[in-house]
């Protein structure tokens, strides 16, 4: 047991897993390789947030999420609040359903592999994304896209790979509507009817659906991708070819890389952030820089130096 005052790494577990074999197993082995770990447990959302205040108050140069995509993003939350000079690394040890950030970073899935890269893998600096004043690491998917992440049967991510005319007769028995609103960058605008939206620091989201490819965590840059709303199965078919080439400037598909994106919604916009739903009339979406030291494996592909 790690003596609390002095420096020393925190794992913030998700209370949903604490219970599993396999990470008592983890822990207690790295603890016999004489690293200092302590462990404290999630009982409900928001927990993640003020056991970070603890674990900084405790020394802690480092914090490890034992979570999913919502745990880390609770985490983040937590390490943001701290004055930059006191902000702890964050290493993950992926335990969620999806851990789609977890995936795009190419961290090792075991319990102990992954725990002993948290404790003892390098450290960079990424960019966090902010959605007004919320942090987000990961992605923030909306329209569509939020309805594939959460609160929808897994069925339906299947027949996102079932192809258009599937898909076509889904949206319409469900009666799937736009989301009309005003979109701003730097360089430009549009008014559009939104089937979905995705901003990328990271690179997928909903399981595996690689919204943002290109996205890097160190170049100061959101991967914005949005597709405008279609009307027949044509027009869904060509969705789904642009949505292979991903063009700057599609006739549906539009992929661009911007510092900052806004957006005024007509209605309440379903945005998921790290796949947490959240519903906007209006948003501002930008990057703090470099602001949160991330452990990475080597030759993390979300990173444009070398991890
Ligand atoms: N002890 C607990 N029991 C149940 N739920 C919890 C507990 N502690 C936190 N939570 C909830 O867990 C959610 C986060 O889950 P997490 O992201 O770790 O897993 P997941 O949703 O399976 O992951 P992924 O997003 O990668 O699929 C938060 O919404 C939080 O409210």
């Amino acid at each position: 047991m790690a003596s609390p005052g002095k420096e020393s790494t925190w794992l913030i577990l998700n209370g949903k897993s604490a219970q599993q074999p396999e990470i008592r197993d983890a822990v207690e082995h790295l603890r016999r390789q004489g690293h200092d770990l302590q462990v404290r447990v999630t009982w409900e959302g928001g927990d993640g947030v003020w056991l970070v205040d603890s674990a900084v108050a405790g020394g802690a140069s480092r914090i490890i999420a034992g979570g999913g995509d919502g745990s880390i993003n609770e985490i983040v939350a937590g390490l943001m609040r701290q004055p930059p000079e006191r902000r702890p690394a964050l290493g993950i040890l992926p335990l969620g359903s999806a851990n789609d950030f977890a995936h795009g970073l190419n961290l090792p899935m075991g319990p102990r592999d992954a725990l002993a890269l948290a404790l003892t893998g390098s450290i960079r600096p990424v960019d966090v994304g902010k959605l007004d004043d919320e942090a987000f690491v990961n992605v923030a998917s909306g329209g569509f896209g939020a309805e594939i992440t959460t609160s929808t049967p897994v069925g339906l991510k299947r027949l996102l790979g079932g192809g258009a005319y599937s898909l076509m007769g889904m949206l319409k028995a469900w009666n799937y509507q736009p989301f009309e609103g005003h979109m701003r960058w730097p360089e430009g605008e549009a008014r559009v009817p939104l089937f979905m939206l995705a901003i990328g620091n990271g690179c997928q989201a909903g399981g595996g659906q690689r919204l943002a490819p290109s996205a890097r965590l160190d170049d100061g840059l959101l991967e914005l991708l949005f597709v405008r709303h279609f009307n027949s199965l044509g027009e869904l078919k060509r969705i789904i070819d642009e949505l292979e080439n991903l063009p700057q400037d599609g006739e549906f598909v539009r992929y661009l890389r911007v510092p900052w994106v806004e957006f005024d919604s007509d209605g309440a916009f379903p945005l998921n952030l790290d796949g947490e739903p959240r519903r906007y009339e209006h948003f501002r979406a930008s990057l703090d820089r470099e602001a949160l030291p991330l452990v990475v494996p080597e030759n993390c592909p979300l990173l444009r130096r070398a991890g």
